[in-house]
C-alpha cells in the first residue's frame, strides 16, 4: 500500500489554458517539483479565474442557501503591503524594584500582499504566532489599532459598507451552552434575518441550514460549555455549528479562525469540504489553518504562508512546491505533505530540504533561511502580485458602483429594537430555564443587565471586544 503522502503526490498542473477546469488531482504537489528541474520553474500566481465555474469536488457538499439568494453578492478581497505593529510596555528591574517603563513597539504583520476571489478558497498557514489570526481579523476590518496597507472589498476600503456581507468565526465560540442546536441557530435567524421574512421562513432557513451542515443528529442537543464541566456536542459539530450560525446570513466573504483545531483528521476534513462547498456556491472564503494534511492541503485554491509576519508565499496552492524549487527549496524526500514543508521552511528548519548550490551561500541557521525565503517572494512573487491586483480594478470598479446603491439598506438592522429585546430576553429566559428563579435572582439579572447597557450606551461598536469581556 501506498503512503499517504504518496497517494497525494500528483503532477503539477496544467494551468496554460484558461478555460481548463482545475481538477482536484492536480492541485496539489506531492513530490519533487517537475522535471527536477526546480531553478528553471517560472513562479506564476494565477489560478483559474472562473474559479466559482469549475466542478466541484465529488466530496464536497454545494451549498446554496436559496433562501436568500438575492443576498450573495461577490466579494473580491484584496491586501497591499499590509502591516501592523503592537506597542508593549517593557518594566524594568533594578534590583528589587521595578523601574521605568518604557514602551517597545513590536510589528506583528510586514507587508502582507494578497488576493482573494469568489469562488476561491484561500488558507493562511504559519507557525504559532506568525501572525494569522492578526492578518484574518484585519481582512475583516476588526482589528483595533493602526493598520498600514490597503485592504478593499470589490474596490472598496470601508469594510462597514459591507459588514453584512462579512461572516467571521473566531476561534473561541461564544455561545450559550444550555440552548440546544437548534435554538441557537433559529434565535440567530430570527435576529439576524430580514424584516422582509416571516418568523416561520427564518426557522425553516435556520432548520434548513442544520441539514446541509450535518447537524441533524444533534440538532436537539444542547451546546454546552467549553470546559468539561458541561459537556455538549462534540468538538467538530461545535466548529459546525458556528459556521452555520455565519451562514444563517448568508455572506460573501467567510472569514474562519481555525475552525479544524482540535479535531480528528476525517472531521477537519468534513469542514474544509463543506468550506470549499460554500467556496464554489460563490463565495470567498479564506481560513487560517494549523498544520492541515496533504489532503485537506490539496482543497485550497491558495495559500498565504507567514514567517514572524512577514510573507514567504501567496498565491496558488497547488504551485508552491515549485516555486520553493525555483529558489532553491526542494524536499529531500520524493513525497512530503506541501503544508509540511512549508511549516519547516516558514520556522526556518531545512531539515527535509536539499539545498542547492544556491542555498549553500548561506550560513543554514534558521535566521538567514527565513531572510532567504523573504527576500525570494519579494523579488520573484511580490511584483507578480501587484500587477494581478492592478489588473483587477477595473472588475473592483464595476462591483463598486452596483455596491453603493446597496450600501445603505445592507447596513441596516435587520430588526427593529423591541423585537431584539424579546427576543434576547427569551433567549436568556431559555439559557437559565435549568435555574431556579427567585426574585432576587430576577433583580439581579435586570439589574446588571441596565447598568450594562447605559455602560455600554451608544459605544462604539469597535469597543465590541470590551464588552464581550465584560459577560465572562
Ligand atoms: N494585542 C496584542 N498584544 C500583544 N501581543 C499581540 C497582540 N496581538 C498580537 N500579538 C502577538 O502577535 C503575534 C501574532 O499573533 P497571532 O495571534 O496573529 O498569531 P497566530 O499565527 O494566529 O498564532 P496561533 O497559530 O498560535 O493562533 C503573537 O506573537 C502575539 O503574541
Amino acid at each position: 500500500m501506498m503512503p499517504p503522502e504518496q497517494e497525494t503526490s500528483i503532477k503539477a498542473p496544467n494551468n496554460n489554458s484558461p478555460n481548463t477546469n482545475r481538477s482536484e488531482s492536480s492541485s496539489i504537489h506531492g513530490g519533487e517539483p517537475e522535471g527536477s528541474s526546480s531553478n528553471k520553474v517560472k513562479p506564476s500566481l494565477d489560478i483559474d479565474h472562473t474559479a466559482i465555474n469549475i466542478p466541484s469536488h465529488p466530496t464536497t457538499p454545494v451549498t446554496t442557501f436559496s433562501i436568500l439568494p438575492q443576498s450573495l453578492r461577490p466579494i473580491t478581497l484584496k491586501f497591499e503591503d499590509v502591516s501592523y505593529s503592537i506597542t508593549l510596555t517593557n518594566q524594568k528591574k533594578s534590583g528589587c524594584v521595578l523601574g521605568k517603563e518604557s514602551k517597545v513597539t513590536r510589528k506583528v504583520l510586514n507587508g502582507v500582499t494578497g488576493i482573494a476571489r469568489p469562488g476561491e478558497l484561500t488558507a493562511m498557514l504559519g507557525p504559532s504566532g506568525s501572525g494569522k489570526t492578526t492578518l484574518l481579523t484585519a481582512l475583516a476590518g476588526r482589528l483595533t489599532g493602526k493598520v498600514t496597507g490597503t485592504i478593499t472589498y470589490n474596490g472598496n476600503s470601508d469594510s462597514s459598507c459591507m459588514k453584512r456581507k462579512i461572516g467571521f468565526v473566531s476561534q473561541d465560540d461564544v455561545v450559550y451552552p444550555h440552548l440546544t442546536v437548534l435554538e441557537t441557530l433559529t434565535y440567530t435567524a430570527l435576529l439576524r434575518l430580514p424584516k422582509t421574512l416571516t418568523r416561520e421562513e427564518k426557522v425553516e432557513h435556520a432548520e434548513r441550514i442544520i441539514t446541509e451542515l450535518g447537524l441533524t443528529r444533534c440538532r436537539n442537543s444542547p451546546v454546552g460549555g467549553c470546559m468539561a464541566l458541561f459537556r455538549g456536542i462534540s468538538g467538530g459539530e461545535r466548529k459546525r455549528m458556528s459556521i452555520a450560525q455565519e451562514m444563517l446570513v448568508n455572506p460573501s466573504l467567510l472569514l474562519l479562525d481555525e475552525p479544524t483545531s482540535g479535531l480528528d483528521s476525517t472531521t477537519a476534513q468534513l469542514i474544509v469540504s463543506v468550506l470549499r462547498g460554500l467556496a464554489r456556491s460563490g463565495r470567498t472564503v479564506v481560513t487560517t489553518i494549523h498544520q492541515p494534511s496533504s489532503r485537506l492541503y490539496r482543497m485550497f485554491d491558495k495559500v498565504v504562508v507567514l514567517s514572524d509576519g512577514y510573507p514567504i508565499y501567496s498565491g496558488n496552492a497547488g504551485r508552491v512546491m515549485d516555486y520553493l524549487g525555483s529558489v532553491g527549496f526542494v524536499p529531500g524526500f520524493n513525497f512530503v505533505n506541501p503544508a509540511d514543508f512549508l511549516l519547516d521552511l516558514a520556522n526556518g528548519i531545512i531539515a527535509d530540504a536539499k539545498h542547492d548550490d544556491e542555498i549553500d551561500q548561506y550560513d543554514q541557521d534558521q535566521a538567514s533561511v527565513k531572510q532567504s525565503l523573504i527576500s525570494s517572494y519579494k523579488k520573484n512573487l511580490y511584483p507578480a502580485l501587484k500587477e494581478d491586483i492592478q489588473k483587477n480594478n477595473i472588475e473592483s470598479l464595476v462591483f463598486t458602483s452596483q455596491g453603493t446603491s446597496r450600501r445603505s439598506s445592507d447596513n441596516q438592522w435587520n430588526t427593529g429594537w423591541w423585537e431584539q429585546f424579546r427576543i434576547l430576553l427569551k433567549r436568556g429566559l431559555q439559557e437559565r430555564r435549568h435555574e431556579s428563579f427567585s426574585r432576587l435572582k430576577i433583580f439581579q439579572v435586570l439589574s446588571v443587565s441596565i447598568l450594562s447597557g447605559l455602560l455600554w450606551w451608544h459605544s462604539d461598536p469597535s469597543h465590541i471586544q470590551d464588552q464581550v469581556y465584560v459577560w465572562y
